[in-house]
């Protein structure tokens, strides 16, 4: 993996992430350790329950981490504040949005909070960021409709304008495709990967779609019970990565085709 320093956006050393209790410590995984770059797509991979949100709260400073550190932009995370993160690092998560009686405009101008004053007031530039971000993700012909008229896929759309019109460095996304089909998967996945190519942010995000990811991606970080690995896709198919990620009873890896096949 390329470990110049200067395009390092997020990195993690001896990062130990899970949960603590009052009588005990448990840990999801431990011994993470990666440099993500900047202006990549990044998908975050893994069976269910291996830690994959786990990571990314850590990540987001939504969690604290039970040892290690993570690094933003080559700075501590502990040292940065909350204003600066969210000028830095904005999240587009799948819970059902609570403020779904809002317009797609006004959910969009959400993303300019850590810039506008307390009364929420948009500035020139804000409107332009926000107009920017809806014209971007194309959903400029849902701009006056409420959010509670959407379908699933068009509500991920105008999500992922919010995290644009928040113009951070990076986005994570927590499994960007649930609840989509596949057509609307892949198109949310090739949007991300445009998103990459257009505006130079890194985004990163975790998904169930690890053929989509292993064709999309510029680096994935594949998560095992053994470890976390890092690295371009080509290089994690040629080094059977991915055949560790399932019990090879039900399914197997095709190295050749780079998906997952039934086992006959
Ligand atoms: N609040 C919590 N307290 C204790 N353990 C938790 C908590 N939340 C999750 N866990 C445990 O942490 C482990 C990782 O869960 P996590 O949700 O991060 O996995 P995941 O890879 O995102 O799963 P999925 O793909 O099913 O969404 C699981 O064993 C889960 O039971």
């Amino acid at each position: 993996m390329n470990e110049n320093k200067s395009n390092s956006i997020l990195k993690a050393k001896n990062l130990s992430i899970g949960y603590k209790t009052r009588k005990k410590e448990i840990v999801v995984s431990h011994n993470i350790n990666f440099d993500l770059q900047q202006g990549q797509l990044i998908g975050l991979v893994g069976a269910n329950g291996i830690g994959k949100s786990t990571l990314l709260r850590t990540l987001i400073k939504v969690q604290p981490n039970l040892s290690g550190s993570i690094f933003l932009n080559n700075r501590d995370l502990k040292e940065t504040s909350t204003i600066e993160l969210a000028k830095q690092l904005s999240i587009v998560l799948t819970e059902s949005l609570a403020s779904k009686n809002l317009s797609v405009y006004e959910l969009v101008a959400l993303g300019r909070h850590p810039y506008t004053n307390w009364i929420g007031n948009l500035s020139t530039e804000d409107t332009q960021k926000v107009d920017e971000a809806i014209g971007l993700v194309n959903i400029s012909d849902l701009k006056e409709k409420k959010c509670f008229e959407l379908s699933d896929g068009q509500l991920q759309k105008v999500m992922i304008a919010r995290a644009l019109a928040q113009d951070t460095d990076i986005i994570v996304l927590d499994e960007p495709t649930t609840h989509l089909d596949m057509y609307h998967k892949a198109y949310i996945l090739k949007l991300l990967q445009r998103l990459t190519k257009e505006t130079g942010k890194t985004i990163l995000f975790s998904s169930h779609e690890i053929d989509l990811a292993i064709q999309l991606c510029d680096t994935m970080l594949v998560m095992t019970t053994k470890n976390i690995v890092c690295d371009e896709p080509c290089n994690l198919i040629e080094d059977g990565v991915f055949n560790s990620l399932f019990p090879k009873d039900m399914i197997a890896f095709d190295t050749k085709t780079g998906s997952f096949k039934i086992s006959q």
